[in-house]
């Protein structure tokens, strides 16, 4: 018989796939960070960054060429150093703050009598998805649920972490159950957890004049060819708007981190806070509602960069707000995400006599449930 090429591809199943009792899980998909501040880990996860085609939308034959050429020579030390400015002992903020959300997340279901696993991933660097998504099926996770760290749906960040999962999925044999989240950028509790975080600033730093709202910028183009993002942001910034009571003239909505020299979402973040600032505005306060977790966006480029613009500019007091990261009502909003996708989902873990009955299944040659012989079962019928 002609082999069959295309069966080829897919991964044999490991045995402990037989010897779990069937989970619930939560992976927990951000950006992804440099697994280092330095210039060669930086390269690294720019290559795989900006070899996204979600991400640069050019064709390959003319990006090829700037990234390899230019952008992977110059740009990797440039970034590393403003890597290194906002390094932690425990590494980039990115991850260590996805990574205390996943444990916290954990703990909040738990308390409200859900064992579910959670594990955090990358789309970019590590750890990755699909390596992420093994290790749950390693745990016996049967139903899995994919929660991006982005309140906004983009199809440069939400739609790529599909791309990862569906990637793994089509060389994986037993693929488990899976559910997408694909935005909650109008979900109440977000909006609830945003407006905490401005409130708990104000009351023990004071007011500003202003509140300006800065989100991570796409290119304009993706707006005109249908993409949703630059609207779910907007939508944001009313909803925080409406919740906090602030007039029109009290808050601005800007985007940042313009990448290229395509048009980007307008307004830009820098260009208006100097003119805030030109025009006298004294203190603003500055929150980047899009970001889950601070990282090098909100702490280098808001935090550092367009501070000293506004200062320089002849501002006299800049606040940064700090994001989501671990507050409670952040993770209360994402347990109440995480639940209203769970639906219909068990979310008991398995006890030890459901364990043991899976492996002792498993050992005799049985997969959970069937009358097969489990793994290898195939060969032999063949
Ligand atoms: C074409 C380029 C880029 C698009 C489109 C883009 C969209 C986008 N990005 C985020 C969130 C983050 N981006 C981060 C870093 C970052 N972004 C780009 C480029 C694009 N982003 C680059 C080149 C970098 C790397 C840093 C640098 O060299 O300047 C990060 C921070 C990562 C970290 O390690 O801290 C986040 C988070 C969103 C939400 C988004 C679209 C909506
Ligand atoms: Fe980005
Ligand atoms: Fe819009």
């Amino acid at each position: 018989m002609p082999q069959n090429t295309r069966m080829a591809r897919f991964q044999p199943e490991p045995a402990y796939t037989h010897g779990q009792a069937a989970r619930t899980a939560i992976l927990l998909c951000n950006l992804g960070t440099p697994d280092a501040p330095t210039a060669p880990a930086v390269r690294r996860y720019l290559a795989q960054f900006l070899s996204d085609p979600r991400v640069v939308e050019i064709p390959r034959w003319v990006w090829w060429p700037i990234l390899h050429g230019i952008i992977l020579r110059t740009r990797p030390a440039k970034s590393a150093a403003k890597y290194a400015s906002i390094w932690t002992p425990e590494g980039s903020p990115l991850r260590v703050w996805s990574e205390k959300q996943a444990t916290l997340l954990r703990g909040w279901l738990g308390e409200r009598g859900r064992q579910v696993l959670v594990r955090t991933a990358m789309r970019y660097g590590n750890p990755a998805i699909a390596s992420q998504l093994d290790a749950l099926k390693a745990e016996g996770a049967t139903r899995i649920l994919i929660l991006p760290l982005y309140p906004q749906y983009a199809g440069s960040t939400t739609a790529s972490v599909f791309d990862a999962v569906h990637a793994w999925a089509a060389r994986t044999r037993w693929v488990p159950e899976l559910r997408l989240v694909q935005h909650y950028h109008d979900h109440p509790a977000y909006i609830e957890a945003l407006a905490r975080q401005v409130e708990a600033h104000w009351k023990s730093q004071g007011r500003g004049e202003k509140l300006v709202l800065s989100f991570h910028g796409v290119p304009e183009r993706t707006l005109h060819l249908g993409d949703p993002y630059h609207c779910e942001a907007r939508k944001t910034a009313r909803l925080l708007a409406e919740r906090l009571a602030l007039r029109a003239e009290q808050y601005q909505v800007t985007f940042q981190s313009r990448f290229g020299r395509a048009r980007w979402l307008e307004p830009a973040t820098e260009p208006t806070l100097i003119a805030l600032a030109q025009g006298g505005l004294r203190r603003v306060d500055v929150l980047c509602p899009g970001f889950t977790s601070d990282c090098l966006e909100t702490l280098e480029e808001i935090n550092q960069e367009a501070r000293a613009a506004f200062l320089q500019a002849g501002g006299q007091e800049f606040h940064y707000i700090p994001c989501l990261n671990d507050s409670p009502p952040w993770i209360a909003a994402l347990g109440q995400i995480a639940e209203q996708h769970l639906s219909g989902w068990p979310t008991q873990a398995p006890n030890a006599e459901q364990q043991a009955q899976a492996r002792a299944h498993a050992l005799a040659g049985g997969a959970p449930e069937g009358p097969c012989a489990g793994r290898g079962a195939e060969q032999k019928i063949a």
